[in-house]
Formats: structure tokens, C-alpha cells, sequence
């Protein structure tokens, strides 16, 4: 009888476990823009500490299914939950455990880095008395110590995106959200932001979209394929090593069919 109770304890402490061990659940999600169908029926979990490559062509809906998971767009349908908070239901408690970095990122270039920041620290309440030593704490993991008093427009490309990723974590969110965080950047920044996000996906859940196959082998744990609207194909990483599967096989396979 002992037994029998300690192991029903255990296991609920492990249901318990697995339950919170999930960031972001989406069931379902579609979006309409008039009569196009942009994303339909993705369905799709996030655990912590792992990160997940949306990977399409363009116009694929890799923007438009992140902007549903951040709250900024509303879908037609489906659900999504945060660190199990109904994102539609309760957007600002959700929205607490996120952090996103949009494809164009919100950038206010006559600033100066610590200038934006601070603003980027009062936006997501991050406690005034905290600002200071969150600011350092924040400059020191994206690599941006100092830079705090030069101008945003001042900075290189790599550089800009290491603060809009900055703003994106300054609240210390569980959940990051990177739309295309390597485009436009020249191969040595490709590989500082890749490195930055290996080290910010150790201690949070991530999902960031790209078209580049090597971006999502070298930092990504799972990947979905999109193409037109709707995920085509889903494994994890360590699968398709396994398997001696070859990601841009798969790409074109699941991409090229249907145009
Ligand atoms: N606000 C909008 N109004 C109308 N159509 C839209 C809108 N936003 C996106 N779309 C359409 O939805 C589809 C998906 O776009 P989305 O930007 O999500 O694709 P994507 O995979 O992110 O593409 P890219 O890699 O080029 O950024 C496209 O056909 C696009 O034209």
C-alpha cells in the first residue's frame, strides 16, 4: 500500500514535471488574410531548452505563425498557450514569458544602445531600481559591452541585431522568438549570432525562422518545414543524423513539389 501511494506520488510529480517542462503549445493555428489561407492547422510544442527551426520558402507563413505566437497577430483560429497561459484569453501574462525579435527589428537608431535599452527595460516592466544591473547583465550575453553610449544607427548590421536580440531578452523571457535573426549578416556575424543563440537556447525554449538549411543544423534541436501555409515535414535533428537523412534532400523534396 506504501508503495502503491509513493509511486502514484511519483508519478504525479513527474506529470507535474513534464506538464511545466512545455513552453508553448499551438494547436491548430490558421490565419486568413481575406480569401488567402497564409497558415493552416499548425499544431506545435516547445519544450524547454529547445530550440525549433521554421524553415520555408518565402511566403511560406514563417512570419505570420510567429506573429500569432507572440500576440501580435490574432489567428482565425486555434489556440496558444505560454508556459501554460492562453495567449488569447490572457495576451498579457502570456506575452510575459516572451521575448521576439520581428524580422524588421523595432530599432530606434537615433538612441544610443543604453538609451533603447532602458526603454526596452520600462516596456516589459522590468523593475526601475533593477535597470542598471539588468542593462549589464543583458549587454554582457549578447556581446554588446562597451557600446551602451554609442548611437544605434552608428553600429554594424551584426551588431543592430545583437541589440534588437537584447530587447528581446531584457525581461529574461522563457520562451525567444527570432524572426530571420542571420539575414543580412556577413558570415563572421552569422556565426556570433548562432553562437549567442546555441548559449541563450541552454536556459530558454526558441523558435526562429529561416531559410538557411546549414542555420538550422548548426543551432536548431527540431525543425518544421513549412510551404504554403502548412507544415509539410517535422523531425528533430538527431533523427535525421540518425537516419543519415540529408536536410536539403528533404527541402526540396517538401518544397518543390508543389509549386
Ligand atoms: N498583412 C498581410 N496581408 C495580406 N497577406 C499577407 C499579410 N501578411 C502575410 N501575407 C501573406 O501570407 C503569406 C505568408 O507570408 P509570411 O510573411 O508569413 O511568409 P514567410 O514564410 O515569413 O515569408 P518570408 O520568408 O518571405 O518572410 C504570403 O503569401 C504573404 O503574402
Amino acid at each position: 500500500m506504501i508503495n502503491s501511494e509513493s509511486s502514484l506520488e511519483n508519478a504525479s510529480t513527474r506529470v507535474q514535471e513534464v506538464v511545466s517542462d512545455v513552453t508553448v503549445t499551438a494547436h491548430n493555428l490558421s490565419r486568413r488574410f481575406g480569401n488567402h489561407s497564409a497558415v493552416r492547422k499548425v499544431d506545435l510544442e516547445l519544450k524547454r531548452s529547445e530550440v525549433l527551426g521554421l524553415l520555408g520558402p518565402n511566403g511560406a507563413g514563417k512570419s505570420t505563425t510567429m506573429q500569432m505566437l507572440t500576440g501580435n497577430l490574432a489567428p482565425t483560429s486555434g489556440s496558444v498557450q505560454i508556459c501554460g497561459v492562453d495567449l488569447i484569453k490572457n495576451p498579457l501574462g502570456a506575452k510575459r514569458h516572451i521575448g521576439y525579435l520581428p524580422e524588421n527589428p523595432p530599432l530606434y537608431k537615433e538612441l544610443t544602445v543604453d538609451e533603447y535599452l532602458q526603454f526596452a527595460a520600462r516596456l516589459h516592466n522590468v523593475d526601475l531600481s533593477k535597470t542598471n544591473d539588468v542593462l549589464i547583465d543583458v549587454k554582457r550575453r549578447c556581446g554588446l559591452e562597451g557600446i551602451g553610449k554609442r548611437l544605434i544607427s552608428a553600429l554594424s548590421k551584426g551588431f543592430q541585431q545583437r541589440v534588437g536580440i537584447a530587447q528581446a531578452i531584457i525581461h529574461r523571457p522563457e520562451v525567444i522568438i527570432l524572426d530571420e535573426p542571420s539575414v543580412g549578416l556577413d558570415p563572421n556575424q552569422i556565426r556570433e549570432i548562432r553562437d549567442l543563440i546555441k548559449e541563450l537556447g541552454k536556459s530558454c525554449s526558441i523558435i526562429l525562422s529561416t531559410h538557411n538549411l546549414s542555420e538550422v543544423e548548426s543551432v536548431c534541436d527540431r525543425v518544421k518545414i513549412m510551404n504554403h501555409g502548412v507544415v509539410v515535414y517535422s523531425t528533430a535533428l538527431a533523427e535525421l543524423k540518425q537516419k543519415a537523412l540529408n536536410l536539403e534532400q528533404i527541402f526540396e523534396q517538401y518544397t518543390l513539389k508543389n509549386e
